[in-house]
C-alpha cells in the first residue's frame, strides 16, 4: 500500500513532468470513497470517472463476492484502496541538495479488486466487443473477461458483439460462457470478429440500452479508444447505469501512457523470422540486400524493437525520423559502403516510413480506410525499385540483389506468446475489477510494470511515438551505425 503524506483539504493541481495534458483541476473534500480523486502534495492523483458522479443515489450493491470465493482468501492488503497508486514516472532527477527537481508527480489509481462493488452479479449483463486490426492476444482477453466475470464475480449474462462497433446495431449479440471460450487463448485473431468503420454513436448507445447491457468492455486500438470516449460520454449524458471500459490492443504500440499493449512482444518476436530470412538471403548473394517491411502505421516501435533484438539489421527506418536516398549521408551512400565492407546488408523499414518520398497521385493522397486512417503506399516495393535503379545506374556491370520480404499479417495473426498471454489475463481481470467497483470511462494498462486505471480520454488523446531523442533510438544507431539522415 502506498505510503502517502497527509491529504490536503484542496486538490493540488500542479502539473506533472509529463508530455501528457495536465490532470483536470478539481476541488475535492470527501476522501472516504474509493472513486474520489484527490491529491497529496507532492503527488497529484489523476481523477477517474465513477458512476456515482452522475447517479447520485447509487449505493454499493454488495461486498466483493471474492470474499466467499473458495479459491481466494482475501487477507489484509488484498483489496485495493484509494491509497493505492501507481506513479506515472519513476525516473526522476535529484537536485544538488538531494531533492527532486520536479516537485509534482502524477499518479493513477492502482488496478485490482475493491472491497465493495456497485453491480449485482446476478442481474449484471456484460457486452464485449473487439474493433480495429488484429493483435495477438485478443482471444485471450476475450476468454479471460468471460471466465473472470463468471468465476470471480458470478456473472452469468455475458455477450459478445460481432465484428466491431457496427455489430452493436447490425447483428444479435452472442451469449458467451467459460465452456464456449475455454480454448480461445490458443487461437490468433478474434473469434468475435472485428472491423474498421461503422461507428454510429446513437445506434450503438441505443443498442446498449435496448439490450440492457450495464457493463461494456471495448477492446481496440487508438481509433477504438476515441470511439469509446464518445460512447462513455453519451452514456453519461443519458444518465445510464452502464460502466464502460477500454482495453488497449495494438501491435503498433501507439497507445500512449501505458507501457505497451498486449500482442506487441509477440509481433516483435514474429518479425525476427522475417529479418532472419532476409539476412540469410542477403548473405548468400553477391551484393545482397535483404529488405523487410514491418507494420507500424505511424509509429516505428515494432521496427525499432525488432532491430534491437535481431542484431542483423544494418539500417532501421521508422516514420518518426526522415531519411533520404541520394547524396552525402543518404541511404545509398551508406549501403554502398556496407556492401563494400560486408558484401551484404539488411534494411528494415516500418510501413509508415518514407511516405513523403513516394510519388503519389492526388487520388492516392486522399485514400483512407473505413475508419478514416490514411492508406499508405508500399514503401518496401518502392524502396526495392529505387535500390535497383540506383545500382544499375552507378554499378551497371556488378551483380546486385534485393530480396524484399513483407510478412504483413504474419506478425499479428498469431496467438499471443507467454508474456503477452500473462498480460492479457491481468488486463482482463483488472478491467473487470474496475467496472465492478463502479469506475467508468477508464482504461486498464501497465504503467511502470503495475496495472493502473487511467481515464479513457487521456489514453485516447495520448499518442505513443518513438522518442528519437531518448536512449533507445541511440542504441539503434549504435547497433547499426546508420546515418542520422540529418542533412547538413
Ligand atoms: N475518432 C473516432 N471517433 C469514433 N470512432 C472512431 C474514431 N476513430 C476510429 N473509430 C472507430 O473505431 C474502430 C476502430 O478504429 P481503427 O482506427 O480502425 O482501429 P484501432 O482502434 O485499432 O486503431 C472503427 O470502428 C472506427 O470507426
Ligand atoms: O489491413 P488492415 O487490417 O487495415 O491493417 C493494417 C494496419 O493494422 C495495424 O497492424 C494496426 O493498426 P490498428 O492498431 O490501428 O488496428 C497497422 O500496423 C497496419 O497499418
Ligand atoms: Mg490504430
Amino acid at each position: 500500500m502506498a505510503n502517502l503524506s497527509q491529504p490536503e483539504a484542496t486538490n493540488n493541481t500542479a502539473g506533472s513532468a509529463t508530455q501528457n495534458p495536465p490532470p483536470p483541476q478539481q476541488q475535492l473534500n470527501d476522501h472516504s470513497d474509493d472513486h474520489h480523486a484527490f491529491s497529496f502534495s507532492p503527488i497529484t492523483l489523476q481523477k477517474l470517472p465513477h458512476l456515482k458522479e452522475y447517479l447520485q443515489d447509487l449505493q454499493y450493491a454488495c461486498p466483493n463476492p471474492l470474499d466467499r470465493n473458495p479459491f481466494f482468501h482475501p487477507s489484509d492488503g488484498f483489496y485495493i484502496t484509494s491509497s493505492d497508486i501507481v506513479l506515472r514516472h519513476i525516473v526522476s532527477c535529484l537536485s544538488p541538495s538531494g531533492t527532486l527537481h520536479s516537485p509534482h508527480h502524477l499518479a493513477y489509481i492502482r488496478a485490482g479488486p475493491r472491497k465493495n462493488i456497485f453491480f449485482d452479479p446476478t442481474t449484471t449483463k456484460a457486452a464485449i466487443v473487439t474493433c480495429g486490426g488484429l493483435c495477438p492476444g485478443m482471444n485471450t482477453v476475450l476468454r479471460e473477461l468471460v471466465v473472470g466475470l463468471w468465476d470471480l464475480y458470478g456473472v452469468r449474462q455475458i455477450y459478445g458483439i460481432k465484428a466491431g462497433y457496427r455489430g452493436f446495431y447490425s447483428s444479435l449479440p452472442v451469449e458467451l460462457s467459460p465452456k464456449m471460450v475455454h480454448n480461445w487463448h490458443r487461437k490468433g485473431g478474434t473469434v468475435l470478429g472485428t472491423s474498421r468503420g461503422g461507428f454510429d454513436l446513437t445506434k450503438i448507445v441505443d443498442a446498449i440500452q435496448n439490450h440492457g447491457f450495464d457493463q461494456v468492455y471495448i477492446i481496440g486500438g487508438d481509433g477504438t479508444m476515441r470511439g469509446a470516449v464518445k460512447i462513455f460520454e453519451e452514456i453519461r449524458r443519458r444518465n445510464l447505469r452502464v460502466g464502460v471500459t477500454g482495453i488497449p490492443k495494438t501491435v503498433d504500440n501507439d497507445v500512449g501512457i501505458i507501457d505497451r499493449s498486449f500482442g506487441f512482444q509477440t509481433a516483435v518476436e514474429m518479425a525476427q523470422q522475417a529479418i532472419h530470412a532476409a539476412h540469410v538471403e542477403a548473405e548468400s548473394a553477391v551484393n545482397g540486400i535483404g529488405l523487410v517491411k514491418l507494420m507500424g502505421r505511424s509509429t516505428g516501435h515494432i521496427t525499432l524493437h525488432a532491430t534491437l533484438s535481431s542484431r542483423d539489421v544494418d539500417c532501421c527506418l521508422i516514420p518518426e525520423t526522415g531519411f533520404y536516398l541520394e547524396g552525402k549521408g543518404g541511404l545509398f551512400e551508406f549501403l554502398e559502403q556496407r556492401l563494400k565492407d560486408r558484401g551484404h546488408a539488411v534494411v528494415v523499414v516500418a510501413e509508415g516510413a518514407g511516405q513523403d518520398l513516394i510519388p503519389r497521385t492526388k487520388a492516392q493522397e486522399e485514400e483512407r480506410d473505413e475508419s478514416g486512417n490514411r492508406d499508405f503506399l508500399d514503401v518496401g516495393a518502392w524502396l526495392k525499385s529505387e535500390l535497383k535503379k540506383w545500382w544499375d545506374r552507378d554499378h551497371p556491370h556488378e551483380l546486385f540483389t534485393v530480396k524484399y520480404i513483407d510478412p504483413t499479417y504474419m506478425i499479428r495473426a498469431v496467438p499471443a506468446n507467454a508474456t503477452d498471454n500473462l498480460y492479457c489475463t491481468l488486463v482482463a481481470h483488472s478491467a473487470i475489477h474496475g467496472v465492478m467497483a463502479g469506475y467508468t470511462g477508464f482504461v486498464t494498462g501497465p504503467i511502470n510494470g503495475n496495472h493502473a486505471y487511467i481515464p479513457l480520454i487521456d489514453v485516447a488523446q495520448a499518442k505513443n511515438e518513438v522518442n528519437i531523442k531518448d536512449h533507445k533510438w541511440e542504441w539503434v544507431r549504435s547497433v547499426t551505425n546508420q546515418p542520422d539522415f540529418l542533412k547538413s
